[in-house]
Formats: structure tokens, C-alpha cells, sequence
């Protein structure tokens, strides 16, 4: 590479305690280029941009930016150089409004006093050119999660970044945002700036980078172009193996009858939709970013209020009214946002596997049964939860913590499993344990609804897709019908009223 180095960093260590999650690594962002972080699970990806942001403090290391030498970078001095860092877990003011949000830190001012007319002006141009379509002064935490991501990106272009650093920026995101996102990500770097880009969609990574460093245990293992590899080339580079395939073979094991079947449902911004669910399935939900796919496995959980709709759950008659009844009915909740809902940040890996399944509270810790504890360990094994058991939840990498949220949920067996988007941020060794694991599932004659916002996984893995659109269930994909270009077209056509699943 011969453009400008705008940030090189030689030799950075950091431990956490006795866990070295850095080890000599050294990376060189440039100017005008797309450059891909990659590792597993723990890699230490997160950490390494922690320290170029300022963050964190390396224990060992340095780092120049423009030529100047820093021991550590402080968040000022990062501030200055203009570099932005889209963190993998949200960091907005839920009661602020988008336009707030996006401008916070950066808010332009005339006369010592906050400029709203120039902070609007500014807002609305980077929201529009991610792609969110939003009345600005809605506030953020109204959004699903996939909206706040975007703001989360719209907020660090507000900055007008030299160096533009992304960890997972497309987890939440529709293959349609994600591609208008990698089209301003190509704009950006043609117009100069250095993009720092961490994603476990290699598929993403292949199209969009031209440089790769990849991690492994704290280590550096590759730093090179990326002309000439393929998705296998990198995953060989990333777990340094061979892969195997990603998605398992299976066949279909669907029975006839539904085990759910709803009619007329309007729950949140769910409309009149129809669908049914069947035992042994595997049955997507996509569709462009908070669409409504949310608000529809909340409103068969009974987590958000049906304002219409008739039903069948498991032999009873009429929707769950709450999450107890739900889960009486066989319906687990597996949560997107796993820090808000899923997991108990505080509490140790064990102690968040002990909990038993629906929600009773665990058993004191003094009277942990050896039976919990036998569970804890094997639910950890077979998720490959590395580590020391007694970590506190929040001191995880953040696909760890998913994997934690998701192995909690499996020893209950619960009939119907409703996952909202399982694999966001998990690496990819992890997320085919876990398509394993959903088919597995179906095939011992449960439901799977598995919202997605990764388009490959709904076409490999699922039986059939539910496209929503504004509310409205669009279109149900069968497995002859299902490809990527078919879930994305269903997703764009207008809505049409009364299609049923
Ligand atoms: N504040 C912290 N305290 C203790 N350990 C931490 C802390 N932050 C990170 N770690 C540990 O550092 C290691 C690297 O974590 P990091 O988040 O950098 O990984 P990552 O490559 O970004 O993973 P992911 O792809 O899952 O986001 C992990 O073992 C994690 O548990």
C-alpha cells in the first residue's frame, strides 16, 4: 500500500488482570483505504480499537498519528485527528431526539449558544445519507434496533471523519441498508478517508476492503491484501484451519398442522397479519430494518400488547396476554439487545446459565445445586464458551455475550424458539454451531422463528420466509422460492395487504 499512514500503531500489548488480550500486534491505517479487522470471538478486535480511539491505554506500545508520536492516545487528541469510532454495542441517549443524538459531542455553535438550525442542516444530511428516513425529532430509543444503528453511524459521519473506525456496523442491518452503508463507505474512502472496518459477514469484507489484518488470541496472524482471497481463503486465515461448510444439510421436517396459527394480529406496529407456525420449522422473518419483524415475535411472546387478532398457541385458544403465559405455552424469547434484556451484566457466565429456564429466579449461591452448576458447564461446552465460568457477563467480548444469551434458553426445550437475530456479532465458527443447533432443533419436532437480519442465513437455514414490510406480512417465501435477490425484491415491492405465512 503507498497511501498516506494516518495511524500506525507498533507493537501495542494489553492485559485485563492476567489475560493478555493484546500481544505485539501493530496495524497502519491509510488514507484512502478500506481496511478489514478480523478474528474470532475474543480476538482482542475490540480492545485494539478501543486503544487507537483512546479508550483505553495500551500497557506496552505506541502510536503515531500524523507522524507524531503517542505513548497513548487520548480521547482528545483522537477527537482532533478526526477519528470516529462506531462501537458494536450502541452508546445513544434513548430519551434524545436522532438529530441530538447524531450531533452530541460535535454540536455546532453561533455565539457561544447551540446552533440548531446548522445541527438539523448537518443531521439531515448524514441520516439521509445512511439511508434513515426518520422525522429527527423522534426520539431514539422509539427506534428498533436496527434505526438506532444507523444513527449510531449517521452520528460519527457528523464528525466528518479523517479516520472512520466500525466494529460490526451492519450486525442489525437488511442486506439493503447494509449495502447503501458500503456504498457511502466506498464514497468515503475514494473522498480520502482511512475506514477501519470489523465485521463477521466475510461476505461484506470481500466486497468492500482491500487490506485485511487478522487476529488471533491477541496475536497478529495476517496482514496483507486482499487480492486474490475468497471466503474460504479467509476463514482459513481467521480460525487457521480448514472450514467446513457453514450451513448444515438438512432435509425438511415440517408437519402439516401448526403448532401457532394467528389471524388478524395488530400488536405494536404489526398490521393484520396472518401466519402460522409449524412444529419441525424453521421459519425466517425478514425484511428491511424494523419493518415490524420485532414487534411481531413480541407480540406472539405476549411482551407487547395485541390490540387484535385471533389465535391458536399450542391447543389454547387466544394470544399469550403476558410473557408468563407465553412461557407456559412453550414460547421462548431469545432478545436482540442482550445487554438491556438478555443477560444479567453483573452476574458471572455460570450464575446467567444457572438461571432455569422461564424465568424462575436461580438459587442462591450458597445453595447452587450440583446439577445447575453440571448444566452451566455443559451448556457452555457445547456453545464453545472458553473461559473461566465465574467472569462477570459484562468483562465478555460482545459475540461471547451472545452465545451466553442464546445457551440459556436451551436445556428448557421450549416448543416454539423465537430468536431475534441470534447470530449479530458472532463469529463464524460460533454461528454454525448454532445453525447447527436450530436445525437440530427443528428436526426434534420444535418451531424456530428466527429473525434475521443476515440474508444468507435466512435463505440457507430456514423452510420458509416471512417478508414484512411497514406492519404488513408481504410475502412468504417457500424453500423452492428462496434466494437473497427474492427476499430483497419481496422487501421492496409495495405491501400487499392479507398475504399469509
Ligand atoms: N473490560 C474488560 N475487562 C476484562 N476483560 C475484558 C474487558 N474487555 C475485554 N475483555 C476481554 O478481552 C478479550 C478480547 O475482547 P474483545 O472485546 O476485544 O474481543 P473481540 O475480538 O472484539 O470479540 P467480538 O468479536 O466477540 O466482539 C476477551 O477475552 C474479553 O473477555
Amino acid at each position: 500500500m503507498t497511501q498516506d499512514a494516518i495511524v500506525a500503531a507498533r507493537s501495542i500489548s494489553r492485559s485485563f488482570f492476567s489475560n493478555r488480550v493484546l500481544n505485539d500486534v501493530s496495524i497502519t491505517l491509510r488514507a484512502g483505504t478500506i481496511h478489514a479487522l478480523l478474528g474470532e470471538n475474543g480476538a482482542g478486535k475490540s480492545t485494539l480499537i478501543g486503544i487507537l480511539s483512546g479508550a483505553l491505554a495500551p500497557d506496552a506500545g505506541d502510536i503515531d498519528i500524523d507522524g507524531v508520536r503517542h505513548a497513548a492516545v487520548r480521547p482528545a487528541i483522537a477527537r482532533a485527528a478526526g477519528i470516529a469510532v462506531v462501537q458494536q454495542e450502541l452508546s445513544l441517549t434513548s430519551q434524545l431526539s436522532i438529530a441530538e443524538n447524531v450531533g452530541m459531542g460535535a454540536l455546532p455553535r453561533r455565539l457561544g449558544l447551540i446552533d440548531y438550525s446548522a445541527l438539523m442542516r448537518r443531521a439531515h444530511e448524514v441520516c439521509a445519507l445512511v439511508g434513515l428516513e426518520q422525522d429527527l425529532a423522534r426520539p431514539v430509543g422509539d427506534l428498533p434496533l436496527g434505526q438506532q444503528q444507523l444513527v449510531e453511524i449517521a452520528k460519527a459521519l457528523f464528525r466528518k471523519p479523517r479516520v472512520l473506525i466500525l466494529d460490526e456496523p451492519t450486525s442489525s442491518l437488511s442486506a439493503h441498508e447494509a449495502a447503501n452503508l458500503m456504498a457511502v463507505l466506498r464514497r468515503l474512502r475514494d473522498a480520502g478517508t482511512a475506514v477501519l472496518y470489523i465485521s463477521h459477514r466475510l461476505n461484506e469484507v470481500l466486497a468492500l476492503c482491500e487490506w485485511v489484518t487478522v487476529l488471533k488470541d491477541g496475536v497478529v496472524t495476517a496482514d496483507r491484501s486482499l487480492g486474490g482471497v475468497d471466503a474460504q481463503g479467509l476463514v482459513r486465515l481467521m480460525v487457521g484451519r480448514e472450514p467446513g461448510d457453514l450451513f448444515p444439510r438438512w432435509t425438511p421436517s415440517a408437519e402439516p398442522a401448526p403448532i401457532i396459527a394467528v389471524e388478524g394480529l395488530s400488536a405494536g406496529m404489526v398490521r393484520d397479519v396472518a401466519m402460522t407456525i409449524r412444529r419441525g420449522e424453521v421459519l425466517g422473518v425478514g425484511g428491511l430494518v424494523g419493518q415490524g419483524q420485532e414487534d411481531l415475535l413480541l407480540g406472539l411472546y405476549g411482551a407487547i400488547p395485541a390490540v387484535a387478532g385471533r389465535a391458536e398457541f399450542n391447543g389454547v385458544v387466544g394470544l399469550p396476554r403476558s410473557v408468563p403465559q407465553a412461557n407456559a405455552r412453550g414460547l421462548a424469547y431469545v432478545p436482540a439487545d442482550r445487554k438491556r434484556e438478555g443477560l444479567h451484566l453483573i452476574h458471572s457466565i455460570a450464575w446467567n446459565l444457572m438461571i432455569p429456564s422461564f424465568g424462575r429466579a436461580p438459587s442462591l449461591a450458597m445453595r447452587r445445586t450440583a446439577s445447575e452448576r453440571e448444566r452451566a458447564i455443559a451448556l457452555a461446552d457445547r456453545l464453545g464458551i472458553k473461559g473461566d465460568l465465574t467472569r462477570e457477563v459484562q468483562a465478555l467480548s460482545g459475540g461471547n455475550q451472545q452465545k451466553v444469551a442464546l445457551a440459556k434458553w436451551l436445556p428448557s426445550d421450549p416448543p416454539v424458539l423465537l430468536l431475534n437475530d441470534p447470530t449479530r456479532g458472532v463469529d463464524v465458527d460460533t454461528k454454525r454451531e448454532i445453525y447447527a443447533l436450530l436445525r437440530r432443533f427443528a428436526a426434534e419436532g420444535r418451531a424456530v422463528v428466527l429473525l434475521s437480519s443476515d440474508t444468507p442465513e435466512l435463505v440457507n437455514l430456514c423452510d420458509r420466509v416471512a417478508v414484512m414490510r411497514a406492519g404488513r406480512l408481504v410475502r412468504v417465501l417457500e424453500r423452492t422460492e428462496l434466494s437473497e435477490e427474492a427476499i430483497v425484491s419481496a422487501a421492496m415491492e409495495s405491501a400487499v395487504p392479507g398475504a399469509a405465512a
